[in-house]
């Protein structure tokens, strides 16, 4: 295992400036960005946002047409592979070669990521491929979508490196999996590494990620914690109240403040409304209590928020023109 993890007094990454053009077309502008050593970074935006092409930038895979990337303190143009053997990386276009079995694919890529084949990194393949229900003897070619996702993310832990550069890494595989991802992602920062990861949907990465960078267009429009976000999104709100309160459905929204509220049909016979709760649960409760019809409450939804609405109204593009980059989630 590295010993270097969490000692590094810059961030893990830093981009200032950032910009990727491809001829006339933009990739990426100005991305000023800093991910601190440990975090779980979520970097989700639509098609086409510039993910991809930040990330390559992060690798040197492709080159500035301005501004300046630092990782892990140094040039990836110059860090060469002393620095690469630093980073796990999980690409977005995996190309595995097809005649090779899943452990020789992991074994050659484990060298080239300067991993020795020593003892500890064949148990860890073995135990990262026996957590992913991941069968390494048969050529990639026989293996589904999932199946040779899995080998990415393999061949991206196994050597415990102080950064992982994931390029949705959830994709093709299914919701079990993606719990065994999710974990490997939270045990890799709970010993200290940083975790870049990106994705086109947020409920991907808000189970990991510490906090949530929104690219749209090639530029950064928010940056928030996932508590940040999931405080500043509403969730849907059902109240019912007995027929003999007499208590009418506009009453029962104001006293909430749901918005957008709409009548329900009542599964008690009495009065039903739901609407969007964009505060607190606290101060849901609070308003429960104070209702004057509190008494007569006969059901009650609350559900999780809607962490993916919030960051779509980031997505439209009305909403994204006339914000800055880097601006926080407004309430
Ligand atoms: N090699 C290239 N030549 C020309 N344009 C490119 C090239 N690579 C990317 N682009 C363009 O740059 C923009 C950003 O692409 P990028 O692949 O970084 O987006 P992304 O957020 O990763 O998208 P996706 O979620 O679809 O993978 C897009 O408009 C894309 O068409």
């Amino acid at each position: 295992m590295s010993t270097h993890r969490t000692t590094g007094t810059t961030p893990a990454i830093r981009t200032r400036a950032l910009t990727k053009t491809y001829g006339t077309h933009r990739g990426l502008s100005g991305l000023d960005l800093d991910v601190e050593r440990g975090e779980v970074l979520g970097f989700i935006g639509p098609n086409g946002a510039g993910k991809s092409t930040t990330i390559r930038l992060l690798l040197d895979l492709l080159r500035p047409t301005s501004g300046t990337v630092e990782v892990l303190g140094q040039d990836p143009r110059t860090g060469g592979a002393g620095l690469r053997r630093r980073i796990g990386y999980l690409a977005g276009d995996l190309v595995l070669p097809e005649r090779m079995t899943g452990a020789r694919v992991v074994d050659l890529l484990t060298t080239l990521s300067g991993a020795r084949g020593d003892a500890t990194v064949r148990r860890r393949v073995l135990d990262l491929a026996e957590r992913l229900d991941l069968d390494l003897s048969r050529p990639s070619r026989t293996l589904s979508k999932g199946n040779r996702q899995k080998i990415g993310i393999v061949q991206a832990f196994v050597h415990d490196p102080e950064l992982l550069v994931l390029d949705e890494p959830t994709s093709g595989l299914d919701p079990l999996v993606q719990q065994t991802f999710h974990a490997l992602v939270r045990e890799a920062a709970a010993r200290g590494a940083t975790v870049f990861m990106s994705s086109h949907i947020i409920s991907e990465v808000e189970q990991t990620a510490d906090r949530v960078a929104v690219l749209r267009e090639g530029r950064l429009i928010a940056l928030a914690t996932v508590p940040e976000l999931r405080a500043r999104s509403s969730r849907h709100v059902e109240v019912e109240v007995d027929a003999g309160a007499g208590v009418g459905p506009d009453a029962l929204a104001a006293d909430l403040a749901l918005q957008g509220a709409a009548v329900r049909p009542a599964v008690h016979g009495g009065t039903r409304v739901a609407g969007e709760f964009p505060g607190e649960p606290a101060d849901l409760v609070a308003r429960l209590a104070a209702a004057p019809w509190r008494e007569s409450l006969r059901d009650l939804v609350a559900e999780a928020p809607d962490l993916e609405a919030a960051v779509l109204r980031f997505y439209a593009p009305s909403s994204a023109a006339d914000r800055q980059p880097g601006e926080q989630v407004p309430a």
